[in-house]
């Protein structure tokens, strides 16, 4: 089954030579935006694809850099295209996403709650969900920040992608020798201590056939002094098309 993975960006949350992680994952009949953060509108128009290719968004947590896209992209599929854009969200996420971080911009006449702004599909940790026929997802939370919530994704009973998280070790040997993931796509954190993220060096610590099934993302601007330095590990490039 072919999918295809395309990053809008693969810096993190602060990096400045690459866009925002988010990613847009395709099948041959469905297009997933995978987080909407910041930049994610500029880096769509960048890329030349338009809004209404974008079949529905997925969002792991509440940061700026995987939803701070969402108020543009909500407003011009409205007035644009007039389409209320289909959103996946974790169940948890649902209510703060809505009061903490698009009420304000959001509301006016006519929009008054998350479902007014978007088609809402709520999505239960743990339970496999299929998004079109051949896009299956299943949330497995994964700890980020101490009390907020933050969801990795299981794509296709075989495809992990982690959200920001805290290095989570017995998960990914699980997954792999337990789950058959083939391939991982995992966020890290190249300098200076992980505390909400996961260090390079953690990941170095994994067993090399784990460590080849992964690709690093969120990285920051230094990336380019890394190469080489990755252990089994390779770095995703942002815009680059891959087969997963
Ligand atoms: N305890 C924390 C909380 C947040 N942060 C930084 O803020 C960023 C928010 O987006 P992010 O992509 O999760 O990365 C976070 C950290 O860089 C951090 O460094 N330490
Ligand atoms: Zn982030
Ligand atoms: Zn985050």
């Amino acid at each position: 089954m072919t999918l295809r993975l395309q990053m809008l960006g693969t810096g993190g949350a602060f990096a400045k030579k690459y866009f925002n992680n988010n990613g847009l994952l395709c099948t041959e009949d469905f297009t997933l935006l995978i987080d909407c953060g910041i930049t994610a509108p500029l880096a769509l128009h960048q890329l030349g694809k338009p809004l209404e290719k974008i079949d529905a968004i997925l969002v792991t947590h509440i940061h700026g850099d995987h939803v701070g896209g969402l108020e543009e992209l909500a407003f011009r599929m409205k007035f644009v295209y007039g389409k209320k854009p289909v959103l996946y969200v974790a169940e948890s996420l649902a209510e703060p996403l809505w009061e903490h971080t698009l009420k304000g911009g959001l509301t006016q006449e006519g929009i008054a709650c998350l479902e007014d702004a978007f088609d809402v599909k709520l999505l239960r940790e743990g339970e496999p969900t299929q998004l079109s026929p051949k896009l299956t997802v299943e949330l497995i939370r994964t700890p980020h920040i101490p009390g907020k919530a933050s969801y990795s994704l299981y794509i296709n009973n075989e495809i992990f992608y982690s959200a920001d998280m805290i290095f989570q070790p017995e998960l990914l040997t699980k997954l792999v020798y337990e789950r058959n993931c083939r391939k991982i796509l995992h966020e890290v954190q190249l300098t200076g201590p992980g505390q909400v993220h996961t260090t390079l060096q953690e990941l170095l610590s994994l067993p090399f056939d784990i460590q080849s099934k992964i690709s690093l993302m969120h990285y920051g601007d230094e990336m380019e002094s890394f190469i080489g330095a990755t252990g089994e590990m390779s770095f995703l490039r942002q815009h680059e098309v891959y087969t997963l």
